[in-house]
């Protein structure tokens, strides 16, 4: 060892932050040797099929995928000592991804390992055996901080009473440049129960803007993924969310995590697929509310049964010299005792020749035959039982059902009777029926519609876990649809009943998770605000109690004195555009992303605005760059968005933008909770008396 090593050994050794810097420098190099291990790999050892060796050369591609070490995404960021217990003595490095060293013992654990889980929920009130629970801060790559707490008796340390560490609040404001991150380090206690909580039972979060829900919703897959991988990479998972550009938004989560076979869909692009049809059309809000209704289910159950035709004539079976006779109400018992059991159109609709062909071979047998199971298939696939079962059970087109519903005033009366009334009927039915179901413009409603007959004539197939986001929007209908596809699995279903602003928006969970089909889900509240400040927090929740009585207002973890500024223009509107112009290049002045959000009218003339003032934006969805950091928001898109510094344009404008006032408020309320840092409120309208208030 040269003198040089010496003096670095020793230094390091009295200097806590440069110890952690070696321990990271030698995980690092410990990766690349995993890394450079499992590329060395050498797959014709194993096998010598080439279809194998695809399969294996694809895996060992992902693994090395998964082994990569990202410049920004430190490999470790929290440390837990343990204390007298089960771990004595035993010291941890707690990251993204587990690395160990050439002996196989760990240097970094993996956050979702059972020894990891202390981090996120000793307290000092309850240690859960651990000594000291480290922190670290990086800067670009670098690790140059780390907090300490003493969790053993007597400790003492960063952890407050109320609020969150610096750590944790340095973490949330810092700046933000294209899509959502991972909040691994800093997840909190109640966070922590929920996305660890078991793959077995459905969670719903109940929880305001900015509690988390979307980052709890990911690690909780996250978690899944890791404690029941096998399991989940057989039947799959799957994230729901509003809008293409809400998914882009948060569609880095997951592989910054690791996991890279999650999907991601709208719930119109999930029935658009199953039903094959394509949405191109258009509802008003009255039909939309009818068609979303779980009144629904019945009128297409009812229609769909009433395909089936009970027979009127006897089936004769001719084989060879000999004719089989089933008189009619034998087969319509059969047919009758098909109806009563719960399975599927088509199950059922496939199940008949067989059930048929049985009655005629229990004649042959009485007859002194002696058919064998080959005969049973023949005779099932006989012309005669053929055009029965044609008859009898035809096959059904889901669009084509649904067709005729919307189209024919008298067949939706026969099976929506005691159902929908009068008014409802008509407001579901095509003032224009087009032709045929292929020349339908179908709308996002009807496509569900189509999605629950398709169900109904074959069952859809069920993922292992799917994560339904902003589910507060959703109609009944829609839940039925997202619930087929985890019948068999679990769901975490995300969602704040205040900033529900469609018209069939859910009233209560409970009612929500039973059209779900998960009625027993538990309902988790998260009340603790990371996103929004306290003062920006205060201002929105003045709209709660118009919009949605008895919901109690977002607790802000974060105080940023100065984080709201409204601003009254006098005079008309060109002033206001200025203003609002002159906001946004204020907020360009500092770091981060900027909304500009406004209603939705309001759009196509900032957007001008903005062109003459010569600032540069993009349309959400669309990643933020070092260059271009200013996005313009319609109201009807800021959902589930977030932007360091928001310009609000015109709050009456987007109250007003809503066919009810409701719907107004709460519109204005996702707005205005969209800022993590600041907010500048622009008008020239009187505010809503609401929020003025
Ligand atoms: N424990 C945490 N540590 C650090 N940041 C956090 C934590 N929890 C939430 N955040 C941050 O707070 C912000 C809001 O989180 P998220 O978008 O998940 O909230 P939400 O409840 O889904 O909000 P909304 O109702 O508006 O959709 C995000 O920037 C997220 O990273």
């Amino acid at each position: 060892m040269s003198a040089h090593d010496r003096r670095e050994e020793s230094e390091q050794q009295n200097d806590p932050l440069a110890r952690e810097r070696a321990h990271l420098a030698s995980s690092r190099a410990a990766l690349r040797t995993m890394r450079e291990e499992v590329a060395a790999l050498d797959i014709r050892d194993v096998t010598a099929n080439w279809v194998n060796a695809e399969v294996l050369r694809s895996q060992i591609d992902e693994r090395i995928k998964a082994l990569a070490d990202l410049a920004h995404t430190p490999l470790f960021f929290g440390r837990l000592d343990y204390g007298a217990g089960v771990q004595e003595g035993q010291r941890f490095h707690i990251g993204r991804r587990h690395v160990h060293d050439g002996d196989g013992d760990p240097m970094v654990v993996d956050w979702r390992a059972p020894v990891s889980q202390p981090f996120y929920r000793a307290s000092r009130k309850d240690p859960q055996g651990v000594e000291l629970r480290r922190r670290f801060g990086y800067t670009g790559g670098e690790l140059t901080a780390y907090e300490d707490e003493r969790l053993g008796e007597g400790g003492e340390g960063a952890e407050q009473e109320e609020g969150v560490s610096r750590l944790i609040q340095a973490e949330i404001e810092r700046p933000r440049v294209g899509p959502m991150r991972d909040i691994v380090a800093t997840i909190q206690p109640e966070q922590d129960e929920i996305v660890r909580s078991g793959l077995g039972g459905t969670v719903c979060v109940q929880g305001g803007p900015g509690t988390g829900k979307t980052a709890v919703g990911l690690h909780r897959v996250a978690y899944l993924l890791y404690a029941h991988r096998e399991r989940l990479a057989r039947t799959g998972t799957l994230v729901v969310g509003p809008n293409r550009s809400f998914l882009h938004y948060i569609e880095q989560v997951l592989p910054a995590l690791g996991e890279l076979e999650v999907g991601q869909a709208t719930v119109e692009e999930l029935v658009a697929g199953a039903g094959k049809v394509e949405v191109r059309g258009l509802d008003g809000a009255a039909a939309a509310v009818v068609k979303g209704d779980a009144r629904m289910a019945e009128v297409l159950r009812r229609a769909l049964r009433s395909q089936v035709a009970m027979p009127v004539e006897p089936l004769v079976v001719v084989r060879g010299s000999r004719r089989w006779r089933v008189p009619a109400y034998e087969v319509e018992e059969i047919v009758r005792e098909l109806l009563d059991r719960d399975i599927r159109y088509g199950a059922a609709r496939e199940a008949l020749p067989q059930r048929v062909a049985h009655t005629v071979l229990v004649r042959m047998e009485q007859a002194g035959e002696a058919p064998d199971d080959r005969v049973q298939d023949q005779v099932a696939r006989n012309a005669a039982v053929k055009a029965l079962v044609k008859a009898v059970w035809p096959a059904v087109e889901p669009a084509r059902l649904v067709w005729r519903l919307l189209s024919d005033a008298e067949y939706l009366a026969a099976h929506a009777e005691g159902l929908l009334d009068a008014e409802e009927q008509k407001a579901v039915l095509w003032e224009k029926p087009p032709r045929s179901a292929r020349a339908a413009k179908w709308s996002a409603a009807d496509a569900v519609l189509v999605d629950e007959v398709a169900d109904l004539v074959e069952r859809t197939h069920s993922l292992g876990h799917v994560v339904l986001d902003e589910a507060q929007d959703l109609s009944p209908m829609q839940y039925r649809a997202v619930g087929r596809r985890c019948s068999t699995g679990s769901a975490t279903v995300l969602g704040d009943l205040a900033q529900g602003t469609t018209p069939w928006a859910t009233g209560s969970w409970s009612e929500a998770l039973a059209h779900l089909g998960k009625p027993e889900a538990v309902v988790e509240e998260l009340t603790a605000g990371f996103r929004v400040p306290r003062e920006v927090i205060a201002y929105a929740s003045r709209l709660l109690p118009h919009m949605s009585p008895g919901l109690a207002a977002v607790r802000s973890v974060r105080e940023a004195p100065g984080s709201l500024s409204v601003r009254r223009v006098d005079g008309d509107g060109e002033g206001r555009d200025v203003e609002v112009v002159a906001a946004c290049r204020e907020s360009l002045g500092r770091e981060g992303s900027i909304g500009l959000i406004a209603a939705d009218a309001r759009v196509p003339a900032l957007a001008a605005a903005l062109e003459a003032a010569g600032l540069a934006y993009l349309a959400p969805g669309e990643e933020t760059t070092p260059d271009v950091r200013l996005t313009l928001v319609p109201a009807s898109l800021a959902k589930g968005l977030e932007y360091d510094h928001v310009v609000l344009d015109e709050p009456a404008a987007v109250v007003d933008g809503e066919p009810d006032e409701r719907t107004g408020l709460r519109r204005l309320y996702v707005a205005l909770t969209r800022a993590v840092s600041g907010l500048v409120v622009v008008h020239s309208a009187a505010l809503p008396p609401q929020l003025a208030a």
